[in-house]
């Protein structure tokens, strides 16, 4: 069967800029995309061309095995697209501009009527579904795009930022309904929260220049940290020859160091590839011995240090692009 969501080698370029850089993925139902990347990465233009907003320079994009450049509507018909930044339509309210989101989808009567009670009912905007769109808080305005995306219950769901501009209540909201909708949908969600990848997402694409600088899963992302699967303990000096000796007789320790601490005690870093053997093994030789081990830490690596390390600085990419600002 047809991948629910797939890029085939997608290029997009704006006069010298290229902003898009030969970007293929696949995405199955029951998958939660988290797209990363730094600011003008490319993540919006890929957006818009799997879309259908904007025309790939090369490649081409399939929803559902249907070619987004060959049949448009049949393709746009099972997607939901939230883009950047509020909708337009400022000076409709959320239940005019709903209706006549569903009717642009080819819904009328009962069914529009019920399509739109379903998304107002899961974005929760009953109380201002009768208030001009302009004069709602930017979280209100984010959750009516949102609303709009799901209304006609697509397959495939591409979310630009969906929790920009909400408070922390309303990201836990926003993220519950993503992963509610996650069984039987695709979901593509690009995020700068990095946070939200672990909360929302199966797997995450980073890409940088516009091209894929990694794809698996969060754990694996995380797990690329330096330092990630370390375990810290401090233990009394009077333990460290024992310590030493014990630890090294352990499958699961690969690399052992040690420093003294202030105190006159040691801090052991141990190494190993499955952290959590490590972490068991490590603390049952402590027990056994009855050392009064303290700080015992396990280092699972930082998300934003992985961030850091696979992309380029924002100012590298400036001087790339020139500063050029050039009209699609
Ligand atoms: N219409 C356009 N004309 C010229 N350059 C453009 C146009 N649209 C996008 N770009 C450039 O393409 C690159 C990618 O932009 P894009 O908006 O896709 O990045 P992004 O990863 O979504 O960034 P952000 O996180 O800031 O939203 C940037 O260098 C941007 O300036």
């Amino acid at each position: 069967m047809a991948p629910r969501l797939e890029a085939r080698s997608l290029v997009k370029r704006f006069g010298p800029i290229t902003a898009v850089d030969h970007i293929s993925l696949k995405v199955e139902a029951g998958e939660v995309l988290g797209f990363l990347g730094p600011n003008g990465a490319g993540k919006t233009t890929t957006m818009k061309m799997l879309t259908g907003f904007l025309d790939p320079s090369e490649g081409e994009a399939y929803v559902g095995g249907v070619s987004v450049a060959d049949d448009p509507e049949r393709a746009k018909r099972q997607i939901g697209y939230l883009p950047e930044g509020a909708p337009a339509y400022g000076d409709m309210t959320p239940r005019g501009f709903l209706t006549f989101a569903a009717e642009t989808r080819g819904l009328t009567g009962a069914a529009r009527d019920a399509a739109v009670a379903r998304a107002v009912h899961a974005l929760s905007l009953d109380r201002v579904i009768d208030q001009t769109i302009e004069t709602l808080s930017k979280g209100f305005r984010r959750r009516v795009g949102l609303a709009q995306a799901i209304l006609h219950d697509p397959d495939v769901l591409i979310l630009d930022e969906p929790t920009d501009g909400l408070d922390p209540n309303q990201k836990h909201d926003v993220r519950n309904l993503i992963d509610g909708m996650r069984k039987d949908k695709a979901i593509i969600v690009s995020t700068h929260i990095l946070e939200e990848v672990e909360a929302v997402c199966t797997r995450v694409v980073l890409i940088d220049r516009g091209r894929i600088v990694f794809d698996g899963t969060p754990a694996e992302f995380r797990g690329r940290a330096e330092g990630a699967g370390t375990l810290r303990v401090i233990l009394p000096a009077d333990a460290v020859e024992d310590a030493v000796e014990q630890f090294e007789d352990l499958d699961e320790v690969s690399a052992m160091d040690r420093h003294p601490t202030p105190d006159g005690r040691v801090r052991f870093t141990l190494t190993g590839d499955d952290r959590i053997a490590l972490i068991n093994r490590v603390t049952g030789v402590i027990d056994g011995a009855g050392w009064p081990a303290d700080e015992l830490e396990l280092d699972a690596g930082r998300l934003d240090e992985v961030f850091r390390a696979l992309t380029s600085r924002e100012t590298d990419h400036q001087d790339s692009n020139q500063g050029q600002e050039v009209r699609a």
